[in-house]
């Protein structure tokens, strides 16, 4: 099985690096072409205008929602959660609202924990998990809306912070910037359930 990690900007190699750990085939993703064949893919953070605008030049938009419809697994991670909703708030109210894959029935506030808890490590009770995650998060988004088809699987201070759609994960921190491997498992597994 291989997996992909969308290696446009951000922090795609920490995640290779996790998953390598785990012993999976993993191959960087710029080109709609390099998705065939894969089991699963992660959308990791950086900075969501960014990437949304390097998905418009690579051609990528229409590709990624094939590979959901043809059954892919998503993990979204900070600015990859940004990219998988289907409504972002939480950006400069002069620009038009930034478009998402819409591949997550969620509605998501870009830089939701204000400047001064800019960036923070929680001990994270995830569902699923026996013990907390230690999350990163950096300048990281909130999920302020999750539709019916949508599980919330844990919170910090109230907020919803990792939710589950079918095959669709996402993050408002940085799983791959920690050694705890727990989370990148989960996805791989999720990954694994895709027949070939
Ligand atoms: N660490 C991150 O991925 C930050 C996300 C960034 N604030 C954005 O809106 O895209």
């Amino acid at each position: 099985m291989t997996v992909g990690v969308l290696a446009l900007q951000g922090a795609f190699r920490e995640h290779r690096q996790r998953l390598e750990q785990l012993g999976a085939g993993v191959r960087e993703v710029r080109l709609p072409a390099d998705l065939a064949g894969l089991s699963g893919l992660i959308l990791p953070g950086g900075e969501s205008t960014t990437m949304v605008r390097l998905l418009g030049e690579y051609g990528l938009w229409a590709p990624l929602r094939d590979f959901h419809a043809s059954g892919g697994a998503l993990w979204g991670t900070c600015a990859g959660a940004i990219l998988l909703a289907s409504e972002v708030t939480g950006g400069s109210p002069s620009l038009p609202p930034q478009p998402g894959l819409g591949l997550l029935d969620i509605t998501v506030q870009r830089n939701a924990f204000g400047r001064q808890a800019d960036s923070f490590t929680a001990p994270l009770d995830v569902e699923g998990l026996e013990t907390p995650f230690p999350a990163v998060f950096i300048r990281a988004p909130v999920i302020t809306r999750v539709g019916e088809a949508v599980r919330a699987l844990a919170q910090v201070g109230g907020q919803t912070v990792h939710v589950q759609q079918g095959r669709v994960l996402a993050s408002s921190f940085h799983p791959e910037l920690t050694n705890d491997t727990r989370l990148h498992r989960l996805f791989l597994a999720l990954a694994g359930e895709r027949a070939y």
